[in-house]
């Protein structure tokens, strides 16, 4: 692939000049420069000059990525109206036109074949990541990397129809930050009743708490992370000295708590009946919707992040109060444009062709779209998949890593972690 990428790179570079000026991206100089004026003796008036940006090529497996330098009047904008005549004559797929590293300078992405069709694999090398809370996600449909920054994220959403995806994107996440010691992960898996028969079951020893299907399990384990999350947000401020722990980062003793609810309408869908089971059933469900809003909404600056993984984000299946408080959506493939807005907002509606319902065909499996950074409309990504192997390799060599939060808050404050049930301690009295 890189080969023909290098043929068509000198290609490109070669048939510049010429199909600059016939796409309009040149610019006529009639002003001669001192040395011409110089050298022009007889008298004759000096000939015009035609610029075209100076263009530098370099070749990659999907195509090329040139950098151009802008001209007066030839902006991004000129490079943008050119691009799809570009694509034909570079004979791309797709050619994008995006800023450049630094001003004046357009970076032009030509991809012959489409990456959200070429199915990638990750192995993870199970270092520790050089950053924290890094998401690396996977390429765009320009083949450029698309990384998430979940610092200060509380919580994210990520939906699709299933066998689209949704479990090996989160594992890929788990697999890239298990081997750091200041990410603590729990697993709550709503298709399985125990932990060695679903996808978790290699993940869960990198985990200090695990929930299958049980109701009354999930309400329980809520509640003792919501206790963590109170503990920790009345001792930050002794222990870090700050109120928000990003900004001194995790670490060992106060790790990042990174909290994954797969198949979480399991948890949250509201059962109807009258008969007491059907109640009981009924009334925790409402109780762990309300646990994991007080996750989301309060648990960003004391270090939780949750991971709610879902078929349909619609108000069925994870309450809204939740959902439009998870700052980062994702959506895999999905049947109706009312599940389309539901996981990526009304907006998605303005941007047809990359609505997450034309990604049904077996091709787009493990291709999401989201929401872009900083900038109006969708990105559409494709995630590699992570074998299980490599997950299971992963989990057993980082098992060891596996700490519970709370016995490392005690060690730090040397207190048990409050009861949920008592009521909340009264604030330290401000000193005089
Ligand atoms: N990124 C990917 N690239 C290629 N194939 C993938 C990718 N992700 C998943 N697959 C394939 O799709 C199958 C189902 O994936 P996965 O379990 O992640 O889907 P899911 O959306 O979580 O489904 P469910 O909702 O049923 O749990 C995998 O076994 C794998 O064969």
């Amino acid at each position: 692939m890189e080969r023909i990428s290098i043929r068509q790179a000198i290609r490109i570079r070669w048939g510049w000049k010429r199909l600059a000026q016939m796409c309009g991206l040149s610019v006529t100089d009639k002003m001669p420069t001192p040395l011409a004026s110089l050298a022009n003796t007889d008298g004759t008036p000096p000939k015009p000059r035609v610029l075209v940006p100076a263009l530098k090529v370099t070749p990659d497996a999907f195509g090329v990525m040139a950098w151009a330098n802008c001209l007066p009047k030839v902006g991004l904008a000129e490079f943008q109206k050119a691009a799809p005549y570009l694509a034909d004559a570079w004979r791309m797929t797709r050619v994008s036109a995006l800023p450049g590293d630094r001003p004046g300078q357009v970076l032009l992405r030509g991809v012959r074949v489409d990456p959200l069709i070429v199915p990638t694999v990750h192995v993870p090398t199970g270092r520790p990541p050089e950053e924290y809370a890094k998401w690396d996600l996977g390429v765009d449909e320009f083949g450029m990397p698309v990384v998430v920054p979940l610092r200060e994220v509380p919580g994210m959403a990520v939906s699709g129809l299933p066998g689209f995806g949704k479990t090996s994107c989160v594992n890929r996440l788990v697999c890239d930050w298990a081997p750091s010691l200041a990410v603590q992960f729990v697993f709550f898996d709503g298709k399985v009743s125990h932990a060695y028969e679903g996808d978790y079951a290699d993940l869960v020893q990198r985990a200090f708490a695990f929930c299958g299907d049980d109701l009354e399990q999930a309400n329980k384990l809520l509640k003792e992370l919501v206790q963590l999350r109170r503990a920790r947000s009345a001792s930050i401020r002794s222990v870090l000295g700050v109120k928000n722990m990003w900004h001194v980062g995790p670490s060992a003793d106060w790790p990042l708590i990174v909290i994954v609810i797969d198949e979480a309408h399991t948890y949250f869908r509201d059962h109807k009946g009258s008969d007491p089971a059907t109640r009981k059933l009924a009334a925790f469900a409402a109780d762990n919707a309300r646990l994991t809003e007080d996750l989301v909404k309060k648990g960003r600056s004391v270090g939780f992040l949750t991971v709610l993984t879902t078929q349909k984000t619609t108000g069925d299946a994870i309450p809204t109060f939740i959902r439009d408080v998870c700052p980062v959506g994702l959506s895999f493939a999905q049947k109706t444009a009312d599940a389309a807005v539901a996981a990526l907002g009304d907006d998605i509606r303005e941007w047809p062709d990359a609505s997450p319902v034309n990604l049904q065909d077996p091709a787009y499996v493990g291709v999401a779209v989201m929401s872009q950074h900083g900038r109006p409309g969708f990105v559409r990504i494709r995630t590699p998949y992570v074998a299980d192997e490599d997950a299971a390799r992963i989990a057993e060599q980082t098992a060891r890593l596996a700490q519970h939060p709370a016995r490392l808050l005690e060690n730090l404050t040397g207190r048990p972690v409050v009861d949920l049930t008592k009521p909340d301690p009264e604030p330290p009295a401000k000193a005089a």
